[in-house]
C-alpha cells in the first residue's frame, strides 16, 4: 500500500473538478459520455476540462459502445491520453478501436460472481488497461457508476498481465479495507467522491486520496 497507489477520478464535468482532482493528487481523470449519465458531458465540456488538465495527469474518455462517428468526433475535438470502455464491446471492438485512434484502452469487466472473472482473460490480450468494477444490477439504468461494490474475495490474491484498476462503490471509508484485500495498486472512484450525482467534492477527493495512501 501506500504512495505508489494511482487514482483515478471519474465523471468530472468542471475545470473546478478537475483543479480539485489534480489538487487530491489524482493520476488520471475521466470524462463520462453516456447521456443517461448525470455525469454525462458535451464535447466543448470535455475539451475545456482537458485544456485545462495539468500536465502529467492522464485524460481519460468513457464510453459506452461508442460507434466509430461518436469516437470521431471525440477525437477530433478533445485532447486525450486514454480511451475507457464500458459497454458490451467485443475483443475485436477492442482491437479495432486502438488501432483506428492510437490511444492506450482500459476495457471495464463488471464482476458479480466467480464465473464473471472469465471476462478478464478474454481481454487481457488486447486492452492496455483492465478495469475491475461491480457488474451492474439487473436493470439498472447505468453500466456503471453505480456506487455499488462487489465481493472483493473474488479477486483476493489474484494476478493478472495486464496493469488493472479496481472499481466499484469506493469511498473514503472502505479504499484502504478494499486495497488490502484485493492488491489493487491502482483504484478508480466517482460517486464515493460526490456530496449528489455528478457533484464532485474536493473535501472526498482529498479524503480518498489520503486514506488511499495511509
Ligand atoms: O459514472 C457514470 O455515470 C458511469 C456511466 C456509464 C458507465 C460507467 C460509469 N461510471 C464508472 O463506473 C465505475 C464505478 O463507479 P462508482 O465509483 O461506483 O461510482 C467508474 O469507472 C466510473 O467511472
Amino acid at each position: 500500500m501506500g504512495r505508489d497507489i494511482r487514482i483515478k477520478m471519474c465523471g468530472l464535468r468542471t475545470a473546478e473538478d478537475v483543479a480539485a482532482a489534480a489538487d487530491a493528487g489524482a493520476h488520471y481523470v475521466g470524462f463520462v459520455f453516456f447521456e443517461r449519465s448525470p455525469r454525462n458531458v458535451t464535447l466543448a465540456e470535455a475539451r475545456d476540462m482537458a485544456l485545462a488538465t495539468p500536465e502529467g495527469i492522464a485524460k481519460v474518455a468513457l464510453v459506452v459502445d461508442a460507434g466509430d462517428a461518436a469516437l470521431d468526433a471525440l477525437m477530433a475535438d478533445v485532447p486525450l491520453d486514454m480511451l475507457q470502455l464500458h459497454g458490451h464491446e467485443s475483443p475485436a471492438r477492442v482491437t479495432e478501436i486502438k488501432t483506428r485512434y492510437g490511444l492506450p484502452v482500459m476495457k471495464a469487466i463488471g464482476i458479480a460472481e466467480a464465473p464473471d472473472l472469465g471476462q478478464i482473460a478474454l481481454y487481457s490480450g488486447v486492452a492496455d488497461q483492465l478495469l475491475i468494477d461491480a457488474k451492474p444490477p439487473k436493470g439498472a439504468a447505468l453500466p456503471g457508476g453505480n456506487a455499488l461494490a462487489f465481493d472483493w474475495s473474488l479477486i483476493s490474491g489474484r494476478r493478472w498481465t495486464r496493469p488493472w484498476m479496481l472499481a466499484g462503490g469506493l469511498t473514503p471509508d472502505n479504499v484502504a479495507e478494499a486495497i488490502r484485500r484485493t492488491g489493487a495498486q491502482q483504484l478508480d472512484v466517482s460517486s464515493g467522491i460526490e456530496s449528489a450525482p455528478g457533484v464532485k467534492n474536493p473535501d472526498l477527493m482529498r479524503a480518498f486520496a489520503a486514506a488511499a495512501r495511509s
